[in-house]
């Protein structure tokens, strides 16, 4: 188990001495990705700034490895902590290289001379982001997307032992998006930099975090595992969602399942096949059931958000009469029934009795 590196003691933070959220407690390993989730407004870059010692803690304390966050000095702070919040800078003709080159300062002398060293790591971080062509470019004049690759290599420069990131990925396409997430990773568990930052793209804080904190209300921060917190209903009531879902299984945000509760439409399918019917009768907003699927099978997961029934079967087990009967009374209140393949297997026969009195009845679409 590593040590722990950050402390957040009973910390009340807010604005004005007036407290947003009281009693945070949470401890953060060396080395450890925690991100802080929750709506707009919850208070997560107001966390993230109280601990870059940007706005006065209220009440409790940060703790920095051992040392208290009040306590430190200025140059003992940067040369641990890079800050990489929503705010840019807005300097007068300054270059990519020289805002870049600012992450060197905490080890530079007082006329802030860069020695060939620091120059070698101003273009390493440069590299790193893969922003080296930028460098002499004005930081006035680059996209939001390249700004946001410009900051993250001068924390990437400052060699800190903690990274505080406010968004960090918005403003980048998908392709930087993954880059940034990956240098994280290996920034954390390659050399043990410790990161907290803040995301709204859950989906994506769900696969790069070790922790996630969700954060919401005046005392409501509740930390765990992406296990213990990715689940429909935290996600549902921490968003106070309600029209979609967070399909924590895929990770994907799902519309609302299509109104009504009697279904239209019958879907069977296996393995997959499904998904695609399921997402166009949603997108027509036709009501549909779905069956008879195998509780572990993937066209489950999504049915069980999007269709109005579901007809399951245990997993690996033949499908019982009731089950059977089940199906055919719920499919013959259907007008269509949409066969989407299954692969054909020794318990499943009676899937394929399904089709063929769809068949008979003739409602069936074969896709
Ligand atoms: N400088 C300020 N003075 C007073 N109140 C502020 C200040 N900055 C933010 N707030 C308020 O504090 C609350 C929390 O804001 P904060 O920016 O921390 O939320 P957030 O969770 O980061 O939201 P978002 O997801 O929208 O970025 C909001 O109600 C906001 O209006």
């Amino acid at each position: 188990m590593k040590e722990n590196y950050l402390a957040l003691e009973q910390l009340s933070v807010g604005y004005h001495n007036k407290s947003l959220i009281d009693d945070i407690c949470l401890n953060v390993r060396r080395g450890e990705i925690v991100t802080l989730i929750g709506p707009n407004g919850a208070g997560k870059s107001t966390i993230l700034k109280t601990i870059a010692r940007q706005l006065s803690m209220l009440r409790g304390d940060v703790v920095i490895d051992g040392s208290r966050l009040n306590e430190m000095t200025f140059r003992e702070l940067s040369t641990r902590m890079a800050v990489v919040l929503t705010d840019r800078p807005k300097p007068e003709l300054l270059t990519c290289h020289d805002i870049v080159a600012a992450g060197r300062y905490p080890y530079t002398g007082r006329l802030g001379i860069l020695t060939h060293e620091d120059e070698a790591k101003v273009d390493e971080a440069l590299e790193t982001v893969h922003a080296r062509e930028l460098g002499n470019r004005d930081f006035n004049a680059i996209s939001d997307g390249q700004k946001q690759r410009v900051m993250l290599a001068r924390a990437i420069c400052q060699e800190p032992e903690i990274i505080l990131l406010d968004e960090p990925t918005s403003f980048l396409d998908i392709r930087y998006k993954l880059e940034l997430l990956s240098i994280l990773r290996r920034m954390a568990k390659e050399k043990g930099i410790t990161i907290v930052m803040t995301l709204h793209e859950i989906d994506l804080a769900q696969k790069i975090s070790d922790r996630i904190v969700c954060v919401s209300g005046e005392h409501a921060v509740r930390a765990g595992t992406p296990e213990e917190i990715f689940h429909s209903e935290v996600i549902r009531e921490l968003y106070d969602i309600d029209n979609g879902f967070y399909d924590p299984v895929f990770g994907s945000i799902e519309l609302a399942r299509p109104e009504g509760n009697t279904p239209q439409v019958f879907v069977i399918s296996s393995g997959g096949t499904g998904i695609r019917i399921y997402r166009e009768l949603q997108q027509e907003n036709i009501p549909f059931a779905a069956g008879i699927l195998y509780e572990n099978d993937i066209d489950y997961q999504l049915a069980s958000l999007l269709a109005c029934k579901v007809i399951s079967e245990r997993p690996f087990a033949e499908i019982s009469p009731e089950t059977y009967e089940q199906a055919v009374g719920e499919m013959e209140q259907c007008q269509r029934v949409i066969y989407a393949g299954v692969p054909k297997g020794g318990i499943n026969a009676r899937l394929f009795d399904l089709v063929r009195l769809a068949a008979d009845k003739g409602i069936l679409e074969e896709v």
